[in-house]
């Protein structure tokens, strides 16, 4: 079984994809694979340095994650570029990684963490789509705090995203990441127990 995990930027994703492969499954992580398909020597470095030039480069050669977003979260005509760019490569990549672990591990739950996986109309790949919510006010608090930013521009970044409400009115599961830790916990060791998971 393959579900899609997925909610709103700082909503808790990572948090609950770690509580799931403590329990045993198996994450492919899209943010994770974003990462990958810029590293030094691949295509899509390439073709993201030729659109946005060396202010985006690292001397090292590595990309600079903080100087991009910089650029494109604040203008969504460059966002549309350089999705169009890595989209195709982190898809291509998770799909493969997911069919490997599929084929090893057919008993495990294999879950891919997607924060844009409404956005991108992929919910048809998965058995089923888990959402992790919190309310918008919250989720613009957790995100000023954990990455420093002022309310203007973490508002801007939740702008880019479906409203979280519409996401967990389509979800097939919802986990409430607005309480403790525990009882976001207890949430997931449900869901794992009502899919008679091992
Ligand atoms: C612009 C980049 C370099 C900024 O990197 P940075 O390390 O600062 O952020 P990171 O990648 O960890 O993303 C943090 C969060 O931002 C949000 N976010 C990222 N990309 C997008 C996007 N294209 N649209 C809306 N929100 C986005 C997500 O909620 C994500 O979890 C990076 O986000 C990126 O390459 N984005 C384009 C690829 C993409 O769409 N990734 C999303 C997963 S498919
Ligand atoms: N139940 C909780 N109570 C308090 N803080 C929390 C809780 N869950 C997550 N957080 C904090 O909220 C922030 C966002 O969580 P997390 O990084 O898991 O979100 P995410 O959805 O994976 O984010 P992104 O879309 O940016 O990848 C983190 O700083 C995390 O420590």
């Amino acid at each position: 079984m393959k579900i899609g995990l997925t909610g709103g930027i700082a909503t808790g994703k990572s948090t609950v994809a770690a509580m799931l492969v403590e329990r045993g499954a198996l994450l492919v992580d899209a943010d994770q694979v974003a990462r990958e398909v810029v590293m030094p020597g691949e295509p899509a470095l390439e073709a993201v340095a030729s659109l946005f030039g060396q202010a985006v480069i690292h001397t090292d050669g590595t990309l600079d994650r903080k100087a991009l977003g910089g650029i494109v979260f604040n203008n969504s005509e460059l966002l549309a570029q350089l999705e169009s760019i890595l989209h195709p490569a982190i898809r291509g990549r998770m799909q493969l990684r997911i069919r490997q672990y599929e084929e090893q591990h057919p008993r495990q739950l294999v879950v891919a963490d997607i924060p844009l996986l409404y956005e991108t109309g992929q919910e048809g790949l998965y058995d089923g789509v888990m959402v992790v919510y919190v309310p918008q006010q919250l989720q613009l608090e957790r995100l000023m705090e954990r990455n420093g930013l002022q309310e203007q521009e973490a508002q801007r970044r939740i702008g880019l995203q479906m409203d979280i409400e519409q996401k967990r009115s389509r979800a097939d599961w919802v986990i409430d990441n607005s309480g403790s830790l525990e009882t976001t916990r207890r949430q997931v060791d449900d869901f794992w127990k009502s899919k008679d998971l091992p």
